[in-house]
């Protein structure tokens, strides 16, 4: 379904976006994404290696402007604010989880988790209490005093999940939150994070491409190539047909089956349920 041009993000979704296309120096990273979610909801965002999880979950956040498309957050335009506001709602309403747990060496675990409070210009004491209290629900409350050194790797996971559920976040990105992890370890977080997110109404874009992770999620979206799986396939069609009719222009093969469509404007589909 192509959206049409004049319409309004709907009032349930609480992150909406429509025919993002965004290029990294040139090579396609998606084109023509469309996307909905509400509150509390749980979307995984699948795919294979390269294509647009990560790419679609950055602009959903406004780390990345899209270079055509929309993007809006509880019915505000995200695509239209400058740097300095997308910084400031990305930290005040939105946790970002990275594949690997990247947190800081020197710092307490209790400090890591802290970190966007105290950046975000909460008392020291609101900052540790609220880092504190996320890390004892995720029964890692042993490690506040320690470094993250001496964590194990799915430990640290968790203490970057801690972070993100820190700020009280709307929405939470979780970018294969679960790739550095052993099997087991996958399903514990994972069912840590649907957890925390249900009983706190956090809605959760999930990127991933395991099976097991995605299956947690209330819906998903599959992306390849940059465009929603059906698009690309419809333009993988579209090729094949191409050079079928090439063919038989030349006397070599059979009539293709054709599509009135373009394969951009079959990119542009809208995902939203
Ligand atoms: N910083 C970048 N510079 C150049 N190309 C990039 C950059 N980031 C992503 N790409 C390219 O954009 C496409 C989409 O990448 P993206 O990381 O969004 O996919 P992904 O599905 O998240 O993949 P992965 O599972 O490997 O993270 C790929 O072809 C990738 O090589």
């Amino acid at each position: 379904m192509v959206a049409p041009p004049d319409t309004a993000p709907p009032d349930n979704d609480v992150l909406w976006a429509r025919s993002l296309h965004y290029s990294h120096s040139g090579s396609p990273g998606l084109i023509g994404v469309s996307a909905g979610v509400r509150q509390g909801e749980i979307l995984a965002v699948t795919g294979p290696r390269g294509s647009g999880k990560t790419t679609l979950l950055r602009c959903l956040s406004g780390q990345l402007v899209p270079e055509q498309g929309e993007v809006w957050f509880n019915g505000v335009p995200v695509h239209t604010m400058g740097a300095l506001v997308r910084e400031r709602l990305r930290r005040d309403r939105f946790g970002w989880i990275d594949p690997e747990p990247r947190l800081l060496p020197e710092l307490k675990v209790w400090e890591n988790a802290a970190l966007p409070l105290l950046i975000g210009g909460a008392s020291h004491r609101a900052a540790k209490t609220a880092a504190c209290a996320w890390l004892d629900r995720l029964d890692i409350g042993g490690f506040a005093r320690k470094r993250p050194s001496a964590l194990t790797r799915a430990e640290c996971q968790r203490v970057a999940l801690a972070r993100a559920l820190a700020g009280e976040p709307a929405v939470i990105f979780a970018d294969e939150p679960t790739a550095s992890l052993h099997r087991a370890e996958r399903a514990l977080l994972m069912r840590t994070l649907t957890t925390a997110a249900r009983s706190h109404g956090i809605t959760v874009l999930l990127a991933t491409h395991d099976e097991e992770s995605a299956a947690a999620a209330d819906r998903r979206i599959a992306l390849l190539d940059g465009r929603p799986v059906e698009a690309a396939e419809a333009v993988e069609a579209a090729g094949t047909a191409e050079a079928a009719e090439a063919a038989e222009a030349a006397g070599e093969g059979s009539a293709p089956t054709g599509s009135t469509e373009t394969p951009e404007d079959q990119a542009a589909c809208s995902l939203s349920a």
